[in-house]
């Protein structure tokens, strides 16, 4: 998945990963990790997500990092907001109010010199094809202090896609990437079962998502 394969896609429209609800798993067990408020949560490949508004109004800021400035754009206008930008080396940063979206390449961040205590992942990690997923380990493993808590939402599914995302990140995986840097703990396990369309009909065996703290050791 190069940036070109995520820059047409929000240019289409296609971007079925967007969800209109707040993530469950979010919901259900952000307050677990302890994060004192005012802590900046740190959002790889954020998208447009609504996620980062229920952060924030869980008292929080927010540094998200993301390829599309259609992505952004939208997420500003959506919430009827005019962002200031700021040109960085890298990045282009958008910000309002406790919202910094780094428009640009994730892989970069460490550029900005910063580190973080906290971290949230929905259909980031999941949406790195395999030979990315343990820079992406060792890249948030540099950005976050020890002691940080993340939370990490991955999907695990049968028989699995190797072409395209979101691809399935089971607990072994999610183990052998993040195991040497983080503790990491299976929080959740939700279970779709029939009311997934391709497990009703067949095509899929199982399509589950799971849920994890990693604590940044
Ligand atoms: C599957 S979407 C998930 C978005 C968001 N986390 C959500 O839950 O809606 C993945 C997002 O990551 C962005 N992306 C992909 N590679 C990236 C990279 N290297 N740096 C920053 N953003 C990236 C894509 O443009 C896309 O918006």
């Amino acid at each position: 998945m190069d940036a070109q394969f995520w820059h047409q896609r929000w240019q289409s429209s296609r971007i079925g990963f967007h969800q209109q609800e707040i993530n469950e798993l979010l919901g259900r067990h952000w307050h677990r990790l302890g994060v004192p408020e005012h802590t900046e949560v740190l959002v790889p490949l954020c998208g447009k997500s609504r996620d980062m508004h229920w952060l924030a109004e869980q008292g929080h800021n927010i540094a998200g990092f993301e390829l599309s400035p259609l992505a952004i754009r939208d997420f500003f206008g959506e919430a009827g907001v005019l962002a200031q930008q700021q040109k960085l080396v890298h990045y282009l940063c958008w910000q309002a109010g406790g919202f910094s979206l780094y428009e640009g390449d994730f892989f970069q961040a460490e550029s900005l010199g910063r580190r973080f205590d906290a971290a949230y992942d929905r259909a980031a990690l999941v949406a790195l094809p395999e030979p990315l997923r343990p820079l992406y380990a060792r890249l948030l493993a540099r950005l976050l202090n020890p002691g940080a808590a993340m939370l990490l939402v991955t999907l695990d599914y049968a028989p699995v896609q190797h072409e395209s995302p979101p691809f399935a990140v089971n607990e072994q995986e999610v183990r052998r990437l993040f195991g040497a840097d983080f503790e990491v703990t299976l929080l959740d396990r939700i279970e779709e079962g029939n009311s997934n369309p391709r497990v009703a009909s067949g095509e899929r065996r199982f399509f589950d998502e799971l849920c994890f703290l990693l604590r940044r050791k």
